[in-house]
């Protein structure tokens, strides 16, 4: 049987409150995602206590720094034993092969393309001179040769990079319910077309951790996929 492709994003300042939610809604996801809110306020402790509850653990740290300073991350944090280590692919080849290198056997390192929480002028803004779409496309492809197991980027853009690099990891996050509220999301598709567009890994957050019902939301969202 398929793993469950969703990973719970536990965006909470409460260590306490992430772990219960994390273990009432854990047979409804496959992984939990614990990024920087989380690390920054709980370290390696917080993780050490989330991998009691028995799932798979993404830490999304966006590492993007020289390559020295990354390498020396990814080796500081061989002992939380990630699944999954996100760096940023803005950081240039040189970063993301000595990242790679770095990482543990078990640990697969992808590469954020374009943050799901912008979107054309957010990029023009900032000196890119593309749409999220090309942006994403040539990143995916600078993170394809430089040896990493794959990108993270939004469903839009997945479909697309799947056709080009097939055996590749795919984590979208900016994933909505057909009727959620988005935020501060702008590049959003439905869990659904997320998994159908070829993504391995569905990141959601606020749609299950903010719901009235988290365990119902959880629910719901598996029931769709
Ligand atoms: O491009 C990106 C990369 C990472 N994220 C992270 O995913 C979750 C999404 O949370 P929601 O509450 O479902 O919006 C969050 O932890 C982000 O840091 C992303 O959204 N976009």
């Amino acid at each position: 049987m398929n793993r469950n492709p969703v990973y719970l994003a536990l965006d909470l300042p409460r260590l306490d409150a992430a772990e219960a939610l994390a273990r009432k809604v854990s047979g409804h996801i496959g992984g939990i995602k614990l990024g920087l809110e989380f690390f920054c306020a709980h370290g390696h402790h917080g993780v050490h206590e989330l991998h009691k509850v028995g799932l798979p653990i993404f830490l999304d740290l966006k590492l993007h720094d020289i390559p020295n300073t990354v390498a020396g991350a990814m080796q500081a944090i061989h002992v939380l034993q990630p699944s999954i280590v996100t760096i940023h692919a803005a950081g240039g080849r040189a970063m993301m092969e000595d990242a790679k290198a770095a990482a543990g056997e078990n640990c697969k390192v992808v590469a954020v393309t374009v943050l799901t929480s912008l979107d054309g002028d957010d990029l023009s803004a900032i000196g890119v001179n593309a749409n999220p779409y090309d942006q994403a496309l040539r990143l995916a492809d600078l993170a394809h040769s430089a040896g990493l197991d794959g990108i993270v980027c939004s469903g839009h853009e997945v479909g697309a990079v799947h056709k080009q690099w097939k055996d590749g990891y795919f984590v979208v996050p900016g994933l909505r319910p057909a009727d959620g509220k988005v935020g501060d999301q702008k590049r959003t598709v439905t869990p659904r077309e997320a998994r159908d567009a070829g993504a391995s890994v569905l990141v959601i957050g606020r749609p299950i951790s903010r719901a009235e019902d988290p365990l119902a939301a959880a629910k719901a969202i598996e029931a769709t996929l």
